[in-house]
């Protein structure tokens, strides 16, 4: 079995053990009485023509046991805000990137800019948890989805006023999206089986992505030379975590990623 369907096989397991402290009803209301106002991710992107930074709160990945363990998102998001992210990324996941709900919820209570749950997505249940929790945005992966999954997951994402970032790695794995009409599509250039990251490939991609999504790199990014290089194809906005995880001033490396004089 490789990583993501192990990943995907214990959140189907965390999932589980939720819906029974929790039920689907009792997290529908939740989630319909959640007070947060929506933060719109595709409103600034299209009111500001410059390269858009969706900057990541990651403690560590599968392939990296500790990038930053003793972070403090909060502390982390306030820097992120003020440096000029137009986003920000929260890892949920507990297992493998020892994120937390608790995390995006705090980070919701601090900071007014839109915030996207990363988790593994494969159950409706999980998008109402997003919405209680305070997020915006939420990420379903291309991947481990079928067509209709995806589609359905789009359309009730939406419907509870969120936006969607939907993820692929390869051309393959655009025919799952086909013309289901995603907020945001991303492309991931870490290969999951090597762990490596190739920015060429954003690149060698973008003839055959759709022109009705807004495209986000994902991955890899490590400096000013690498948005200049994928914006100049086309891609509006860069998911960035380690980079700016290990980065001792993140917040002035958010605006020298969008190109601000220094
Ligand atoms: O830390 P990086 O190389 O800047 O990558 C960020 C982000 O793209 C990566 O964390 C990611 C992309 N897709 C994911 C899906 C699940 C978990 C994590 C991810």
């Amino acid at each position: 079995m490789d990583i993501l369907s192990q990943i995907v096989a214990d959140t189907v397991e965390t999932i589980k053990k939720r819906k029974q402290t929790l039920s689907l009803n009792d997290l529908q209301a939740r989630a319909g009485a959640s007070s947060h106002p929506h933060h719109s991710l595709k409103a600034k992107v299209a009111a500001d023509p410059k390269p858009h930074i969706i900057a990541e709160f990651k403690r560590k990945s599968p392939s990296r046991p500790n990038i930053n363990m003793n972070a403090d998102p909060v502390a982390v998001a306030q820097t992120y805000e003020a440096g000029g992210a137009s986003a920000m990324s929260v890892l949920t996941e507990p297992d493998y990137f020892a994120g937390a709900p608790e995390d995006l919820q705090a980070v919701r209570r601090a900071v007014a800019m839109p915030l996207l749950r990363k988790d593994f997505v494969v159950d409706p249940y999980q998008l109402f948890e997003a919405k209680a929790w305070g997020a915006d945005l939420v990420l379903l992966i291309a991947r481990i989805l079928e067509p209709a999954q995806l589609a359905e997951l789009n359309a009730a994402a939406q419907e509870l006023g969120l936006e969607t970032l939907c993820e692929v790695h390869n051309r393959e794995e655009l025919a799952v999206v086909g013309t289901t009409p995603v907020d945001f599509l991303g492309v991931n250039c870490r290969d999951l089986k090597k762990f490596s990251t190739n920015l060429d490939q954003l690149i060698d991609i973008v003839d055959d992505l759709p022109d009705h999504a807004v495209w986000v790199a994902e991955s890899g990014i490590g400096g000013r030379e690498d948005v200049a290089r994928l914006e100049a194809v086309g891609y509006r906005a860069f998911l960035v975590g380690e980079h700016l995880m290990r980065n001792t001033d993140p917040g002035a490396e958010i605006g020298n990623l969008r190109g601000n004089p220094a």
